[in-house]
């Protein structure tokens, strides 16, 4: 690991004496980093992440199958009648153009290119699937058409991975000299999404143009990522201003803030810019898990944050939520930076 890597944080030592707020969270220090992107060792040991990305290997498989043959590639007709925002409905639209399969739930098979964050070429070179907490077409947040919320769009049994999200929420809350359990009316029925990335190597001569995944800050409030052994990943330190490979180290997540935590902290914990450039020549597998609270949880800036005045109004996740997404799964040719800080939409765009 190079010095200007994102800190490892031991939570399997960390957790079992909370509330004891041992030193080696460093927190607060690692915020004058200006990011707040880290690697954190939980619990999960080696066998389970191999157990994970051989199911991420396996439904991916799967899935391609099965949506060429029983599952229709483009949604009903009268998905429209359905939709409750004009962003949603833009976002569905450009999906159905595009062929994807996810539908109106963000469940199901994403085609290779189909998001596009850098728009230097005509999508980003990688295929995924998205999963979330089943939800019934019942239930009444599925009925309210708020995101993310549905059913799943195939059978896939994973571990939950909710559990250390919390954990890391109540850490930030500590953090943040806010009550442990803060966070927690964020997370009653939260949209929590589960996506399996796949990402093909790329032609080594591509590589000023082609992105396994474009420069972009995550959406949500906070994001674990289990990353194979290939790497890839980059983040960008915006201290030494450059980006920086994030080792792949066995038992770790990669933690990412979001920018709903952003928003929260009127820019305190910064969203970090990151991005996948795979020039390893074989194949990468990445399984992010994006948290990002209840649909209708207003996200405004902490009473500790406020310094001279909030800088970003306050928004409810499903309106924040939809919004990015269309930006990014948009067909239009600006970079999907809308409503970002500026240092980060500059370097995005250079
Ligand atoms: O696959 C990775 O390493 C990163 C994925 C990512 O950044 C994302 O899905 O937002
Ligand atoms: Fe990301």
């Amino acid at each position: 690991m190079q010095p200007q890597e994102p800190p490892v944080i031991d939570f399997g030592r960390m957790w079992p004496k909370m509330p004891c707020r041992p030193q080696e969270i460093q927190m607060r220090e690692r915020t004058s980093l200006n990011n707040f992107e880290t690697h954190a060792k939980n619990s999960v040991s080696s066998n389970s992440s191999i157990t994970t990305f051989r199911a991420a290997s396996s439904s991916l498989s799967s899935i391609k199958a099965r949506t060429s043959s029983t599952f229709p590639l483009r949604p009903k007709k009268n998905t429209q009648k359905v939709l409750n925002t004009p962003t949603y409905a833009t976002l569905i639209t450009s999906k159905i153009n595009q062929g994807l399969d996810i539908g109106d739930f963000n469940r199901g098979y994403e085609h290779l290119r189909a998001q596009n964050f850098e728009k230097r070429t005509k999508g980003d070179l990688k295929e995924g699937f998205y999963l979330g907490k089943h939800l019934s077409k019942n239930h009444p947040l599925v009925l309210a058409k708020r995101f993310g919320q549905g059913p799943n769009n195939y059978p896939v049994e994973l571990e939950d991975p909710q559990a250390f999200q919390h954990d890391i929420l109540r850490a930030l809350a500590w953090s943040l000299d806010l009550e442990d359990d803060f966070f927690s009316s964020f997370y009653e029925e939260p949209v929590a999404t589960l996506r399996l990335l796949h990402y093909p190597p790329q032609d080594p001569a591509t590589i000023d143009t082609e992105r396994g995944i474009g420069a972009h800050t995550d959406f949500g409030a906070v994001k674990i990522l289990l990353q194979d052994q290939i790497g890839g990943l980059q983040v960008w330190n915006s201290s030494s201003t450059e980006w920086v490979d994030v080792t792949p180290l066995p038992s770790a997540y990669v933690v990412n803030l979001g920018n709903l935590m952003m928003r929260w902290t009127n820019d305190r914990y910064l969203s970090n810019l990151h991005r996948v450039i795979n020039n390893s020549g074989k194949e990468r597998f990445g399984v992010p898990f994006f948290f990002s609270g209840n649909p209708d949880y207003v996200v405004q800036c902490l009473p500790g944050c406020l310094g001279s005045g909030a800088k970003y109004p306050p928004i409810t996740v499903h309106q924040w939520r939809t919004g990015r997404l269309a930006d990014t799964f948009g067909s239009g040719q600006e970079k999907a930076m809308g409503d970002l800080r500026g240092d980060v939409v500059a370097e995005a765009r250079s």
